[in-house]
């Protein structure tokens, strides 16, 4: 049976538990640790294809939740899956749905079946189960699907949690079954059990059990203290086989980055890059730049001295400064295009580091010149 994900550890760092490796999908091939722009409805917002590839963008996230409810996974398929939608040759990872039920839909009801929702967007009534997540998936033509899950909020009961990763693991197994396509998509479960450590082992084992082509480690960045999902992933990954790759979902500040992939973790995704961007914030070498303050007025340097992307060699800090200012949408397209080129040429620098067995010696440097030390 062809396998549509193959996955290979290359080297790993003699002092943690970080590893480069690559991962192959039918559309293409790329390295790990690897960062994903966030392309909601069908688009990094404000980026176009062809920016995409210039920035070395390998695989973008897109989304069962607001797909299906616009244009409709239907539409979609229509149009002959997502890659060919949206113009996209590389990879594409689609989240199951369920994270955004509950951060978006006005929730009404979670059953052992699914979950029944009103849309952000006009109100109207829907249910998503595992099946359906999965059809929705399928339909969209991703290379990565996700398990349809339930990200526990934080803090929960153990009760809560208890119940809610027993019914997230009985949801992974109707997805899989419900896969119409598992030589071309691949499936990832998520492992869930909030910040209970023998809840996190028993999510893992089940799943660990039900043999997916790789894990996601969810129910984390959910407005915990850092030093607790820290604590949570110490333990987790360990559970996850060695040989499969490691999602962890949600993540992507340049400290996470780092404290991800010293704990062994493979792939990462965030809205930061793209969010802050439109409210005017570059991320830089030297830290967070706020271009709309006052102090950049007659900056003309680039947004980072240090940086080679295209914004950074053809535009200026006072210039960008304008743009925000004016409220054009330029402004916020040249610092999208800069802070996602940050984060992707962060993440080559830390596979290098890796390469050469300096990890942690380059995260010192990286942070003496980010926050100044
Ligand atoms: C920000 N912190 C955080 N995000 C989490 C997500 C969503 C990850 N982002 C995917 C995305 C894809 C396309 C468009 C927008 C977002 C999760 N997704 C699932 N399925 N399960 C989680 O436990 C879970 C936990 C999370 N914590
Ligand atoms: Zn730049």
């Amino acid at each position: 049976m062809q396998k549509p994900l193959e996955f290979e550890v290359i080297k790993n760092c003699t002092h943690s538990k970080a590893r480069y490796g690559k991962l192959k999908t039918l559309h293409n091939e790329f390295e790990t640790p690897i960062f994903m722009p966030v392309g909601t409805n069908a688009t990094v917002k404000s980026m176009s294809v062809d920016e995409l590839k210039e920035i070395n963008a390998q695989i973008i996230l897109s989304n069962t939740y607001h797909l299906y409810l616009r244009p409709s996974d239907l539409i979609v398929k229509k149009a002959g899956g997502l890659h060919k939608f949206m113009n996209w040759g590389r990879s594409i990872l689609t989240d199951s749905g369920g994270f955004q039920v509950f951060s978006l839909g006005d929730l009404r009801k979670i059953k052992e079946e699914g979950v029944y929702f009103r849309s952000h967007l006009d109100g109207s009534k829907h249910f998503m189960g595992p099946e359906e997540s999965i059809a929705i998936q399928n339909n969209l033509g991703s290379d990565i699907m996700m398990s349809f899950d339930e990200c526990a909020p934080y803090p929960a009961s153990y009760e809560y949690i208890k119940d809610s990763y027993k019914r997230t693991s009985r949801w992974a197994k109707r997805g899989q079954i419900a896969n119409k396509n598992p030589e071309t998509q691949a499936l990832f479960g998520i492992i869930q059990g909030g910040m209970y450590q023998d809840l996190r082992y028993e999510s893992a084992n089940e799943l660990v059990e039900m043999d997916f082509l790789g894990y996601s480690i969810g129910g984390l960045s959910v407005g915990e203290p850092k030093p607790l999902m820290y604590e949570v992933l110490d333990y987790t990954v360990d559970l996850i086989p060695k040989e499969k790759p490691r999602y962890l979902m949600g993540v992507g500040s340049p400290d996470d980055l780092f404290e991800g992939v010293i704990r062994g973790i493979d792939m990462f995704d965030c809205v930061l890059p793209t969010r802050i961007a439109r409210n005017g914030t570059a991320m830089t070498s030297n830290g967070k730049v706020v271009v709309r303050n006052a102090t950049y007025q007659e900056d003309f340097t680039p947004l980072d001295e240090e940086c080679d992307c295209h914004v950074c060699r053809n535009y200026s800090r006072a210039y960008i400064r304008h743009l925000i200012k004016a409220n054009e949408i330029l402004g916020a397209r040249l610092i999208t295009y800069h802070n996602l080129y940050f984060l992707i040429n962060l993440m080559k620098n830390i596979r290098t580091a890796i390469k050469e067995d300096r990890l942690l010696q380059y995260k010192k440097d990286f942070f003496a010149k980010y926050y100044k030390i």
